[in-house]
């Protein structure tokens, strides 16, 4: 393995909420920045603000890759980096009152109204925020699109957990980061928003208490019901999942499946397998997903559709 691949984590093997201060091997403070992309903000955030450690959450592979070597090449140990969906992790992977600033830098305004549940402005994060941050800790947001960030001031405002400190135009480089030298040098106004924390609320974590997966024995397949899944499409409280194929072998079938909550996408595999005289309808170990409600009901979705 490469040396700095230390610096990644798979999220998937922890049990939530994570004990940062074992995986950092020490009690400072946690700051978090999602959406780092070529990391020039978090890597000067690290070597300037050393009593803190860092977490950046990314979906690109390209900019995981580009900061793990930035930070072996500089010797940062103040920093960890994980491929996932921020919102999600932000919420799922800290306790209440255990963060002490967030940032998010330049994010994607998703425009279009069908793409508006990737967006960050929206009330599930904004009371994330207002569990993970302590008491007075911050969240900032930098944006060169003017509606974004009063959307988010107002989705801030309206937890009741927020004071405004700072909003608006401002005149100065702020991040350093390739999105803001881009838009600066398109003449493009950059927005500032900073929120303290004031009060505190908690939210509903997917992942928290275990491991436990249901595993489910059924006696016997219907092989026609298997096969015949292919692009079916199963809906649950918290989201949908589809089956996108259908894989077949000598007594062992894998489904192909992406489950979609809130926004927050997986792509993963169910094995059925026969395991003795019965079949086993599990959640498959090479490609594993996060435990979340949509998840757990696929497993039992699936035995319940394909048993008998
Ligand atoms: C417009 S770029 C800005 C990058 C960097 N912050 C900057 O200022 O140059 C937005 C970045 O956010 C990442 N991103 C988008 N949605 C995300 C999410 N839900 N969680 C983590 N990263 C995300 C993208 O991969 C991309 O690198």
């Amino acid at each position: 393995m490469s040396e700095f691949l230390r610096y990644d984590l798979d999220l998937r093997h922890y049990a939530a909420p994570i004990d940062w201060k074992k995986i950092f091997g020490n009690n400072k403070e946690l700051a978090v920045e999602i959406g780092f992309g070529n990391g020039e903000f978090l890597v000067s955030m690290a070597k300037e603000k050393s009593w803190c450690n860092f977490i950046g959450f990314e979906t690109s592979l390209i900019s995981l890759v580009k900061i793990q070597k930035k930070l072996y090449s500089e010797s940062i140990e103040n920093v960890k980096v994980s491929r996932i969906d921020g919102k999600f992790a932000l919420r799922e992977f800290f306790s209440d009152n255990s963060v002490w600033e967030v940032y998010i830098n330049f994010p994607c305004p998703w425009p279009k109204k069908s793409h508006q549940g990737k967006r960050f402005t929206d009330q599930g994060f904004t009371e994330t925020l207002a569990a993970v941050l302590k008491a007075d800790g911050n969240f900032q947001l930098i944006s060169d699109v003017k509606w974004y960030v009063e959307h988010m001031k107002a989705f801030l405002l309206k937890t009741g957990c927020f004071e405004i400190i700072e909003f608006g135009k401002s005149d100065k480089t702020i991040v350093g980061t390739r999105y803001e030298k881009k838009w600066i040098s398109q003449g493009k106004d950059i927005y500032i928003l900073r929120a303290k924390k004031i009060n505190h609320i908690t939210v509903e974590r997917w992942t928290w208490g275990g491991f436990e997966m249901p595993h489910v024995h059924i006696e016997n397949v219907n092989r026609e019901k298997i096969l015949g899944l292919k692009d079916t499409i199963f809906k649950h409280l918290k989201g949908v999942f589809v089956v996108k194929s259908v894989y077949y072998s000598q007594d062992e079938y894998l489904l192909r499946i992406v489950s979609n909550e809130g926004g927050f996408q997986q792509r993963y595999f169910i094995s059925v397998e026969k395991v003795h005289d019965r079949w086993l309808v599990k959640l498959d170990t090479d490609a594993s997903a996060y435990r979340t409600p949509v998840v757990k009901f696929s497993v039992r979705k699936i035995a319940e559709v394909i048993g008998f």
